[in-house]
Parts: structure tokens; C-alpha cells; sequence
């Protein structure tokens, strides 16, 4: 496949190595470094798929320019999501094929699969309160992770006794805690921890490397052309 990058950090320049070994073609990177190069400069003639991985501030801009030029897009950014429902009607207007994920692992996507269970099991048989955390490098721009909000934006949904989240510790019972911590190189570790006087559960997700956020953006850069609409990872995993 031909692809083109958008965002050469931490995601962008991995992405490249695994996709050159997969047998794919980098056929631009669109880098602050290099300003002459942009997207508008692509087309679908010479792009199969665009995979973003920025900034908070830039990955609207990425997304609705990708979706001008008719490329298929695959955004990865975080920290963008309050213009989610304009990306969605550009992506109805143009007739474009958007994929977004908060995070690109399977084994993320299993710990939101069985986050949706065990909220719902909470709340019907009830006693338990419940909390999430996520740590990550010094590096990171935004808080809390767009994998915390994504499974804090779930147990909102299956577990009404908390109608709010916020990012610091709950002052009131129907406030969600979602804690964020920065230190060091951690890749991303989020914990959901739900707990009463009796017992705790914890659902926990450790990424050890990048490795696993890359192949599943890959998976769906592979899957996405001919898809036209907005796509997630329960439809490309079946979930
Ligand atoms: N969905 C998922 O599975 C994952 C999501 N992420 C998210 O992906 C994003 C990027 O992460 P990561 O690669 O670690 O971050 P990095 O900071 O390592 O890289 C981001 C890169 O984007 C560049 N950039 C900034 N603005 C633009 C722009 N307008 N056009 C093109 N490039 C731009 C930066 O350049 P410069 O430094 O010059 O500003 C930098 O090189 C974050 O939002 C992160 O949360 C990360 C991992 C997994
Ligand atoms: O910035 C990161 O590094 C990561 N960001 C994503 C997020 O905000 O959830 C995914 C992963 O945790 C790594």
C-alpha cells in the first residue's frame, strides 16, 4: 500500500519501520520539519491511506484536509475529540473514510470489551464504587489519556450511578475519578478498579512497548480503503 504519515514523533517514525517491513510504501511525511510538504499536496491517486498521529491542536486540521483531498484517513491523536461530530459530517459530506481510535492495541480493545460487561454486572448488582487511572511518559501533552476518557466515557453509559467524570478524586459519589500520573518512559498503563467494604476487581492494561498501538494502526490503514463512513476498532475487530 502506499501511505503517508502524518506526524513523524514517537508513533509517526515507528509506524514507518513496521510498515516498510510489512511491504508498504511511505510515499510522504508531513512533519513541521518539512513544511513544503503538505497533505494538500497528495490525492488518491497516490495515496491509499493516510495515518495521523500528532498533536492535540493539530489533528482536526490533518483530518478534515485528508478528507478534502479524498485520502482515507486513520487518526491515532488524542486530545481532539470536542470536533469529533464536525470530522464525522466532513467525512458524510465528502463521502471519506474516517478510522479513530483513543488506542490502537487488541489488548486495549479487550480490556474496553470487558470494562462494558463488568460496569453493566456493577451496576445491576450494585455495592461497588469505582475509579480509573492511567499513567504514561513525561513526554505527553494531554490528560487524562484518550484511553482513559474512552473508558470513563463507558462506565458513564453502563453505570449511571456516575453521571460525571472528573480528573482528580471524586468529591461526590456520582463523580467518576479518572487520575492521571506522569513519569518517566511508561508507555501506557490504564486501570479500572471497581471496589466495596467486601472486595476489589481491577481490570488493567500494561503496554510494554509501541508495538502493539503500530500494528493495529497498520491493521486498520489495511482495512480501511473501499470502507466509506467513520470506523472504530470493534468494527475492524469484530467486537
Ligand atoms: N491511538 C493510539 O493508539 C495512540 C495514540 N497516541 C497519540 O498520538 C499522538 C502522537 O503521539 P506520539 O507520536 O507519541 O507524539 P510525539 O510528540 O512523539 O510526535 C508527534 C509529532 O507530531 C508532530 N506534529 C505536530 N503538529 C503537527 C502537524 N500539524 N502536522 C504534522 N505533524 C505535526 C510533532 O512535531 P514537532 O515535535 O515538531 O511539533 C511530532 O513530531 C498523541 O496525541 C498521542 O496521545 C500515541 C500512541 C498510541
Ligand atoms: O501519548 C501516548 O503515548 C499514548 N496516548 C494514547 C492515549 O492518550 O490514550 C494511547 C496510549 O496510551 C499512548
Amino acid at each position: 500500500m502506499k501511505l503517508l504519515l502524518i506526524g513523524y514523533g514517537k508513533m509517526g517514525r515507528a509506524i514507518e519501520a513496521r510498515a516498510i517491513a510489512r511491504g508498504h510504501q511511505i510515499v510522504g511525511i508531513i512533519d513541521p520539519a518539512h513544511p513544503e510538504v503538505t497533505i494538500a499536496d497528495f490525492s488518491p491517486a497516490t495515496v491509499d491511506a493516510a495515518i495521523e498521529f500528532t498533536h492535540p491542536d493539530a489533528a482536526f486540521a490533518n483530518v478534515q484536509a485528508c478528507l478534502r483531498q479524498g485520502l482515507p484517513v486513520v487518526c491515532g491523536s488524542t486530545g481532539w475529540l470536542h470536533h469529533f461530530p464536525e470530522a464525522v459530517e466532513l467525512c458524510q459530506q465528502t463521502d471519506g473514510s474516517l478510522f479513530y481510535a483513543s488506542n490502537y492495541s487488541v489488548g486495549v480493545n479487550l480490556f474496553f470489551h470487558f470494562n462494558e460487561y463488568i460496569a453493566a454486572k456493577m451496576h445491576q448488582f450494585g455495592g461497588y464504587d469505582v475509579q480509573v487511572r492511567e499513567i504514561h511518559h513525561t513526554q505527553k501533552v494531554d490528560q487524562p489519556s484518550g484511553t482513559a476518557l474512552t473508558a470513563a466515557e463507558a462506565i458513564l453509559r453502563h453505570f449511571p450511578a456516575k453521571t460525571i467524570w472528573r480528573n482528580e478524586e471524586a468529591q461526590q459519589p456520582n463523580e467518576l475519578a479518572v487520575l492521571s500520573e506522569r513519569t518517566g518512559q511508561v508507555v501506557g498503563t490504564h486501570i479500572v478498579t471497581y471496589s466495596s467494604d467486601a472486595d476489589s476487581l481491577e481490570l488493567k492494561h500494561e503496554a510494554h512497548t509501541r508495538d502493539g498501538f503500530v500494528d493495529g494502526a497498520l491493521l486498520a490503514a489495511e482495512w480501511l480503503p473501499g470502507h466509506q463512513g467513520v470506523f472504530g476498532m470493534k468494527d475492524l475487530l469484530g467486537l
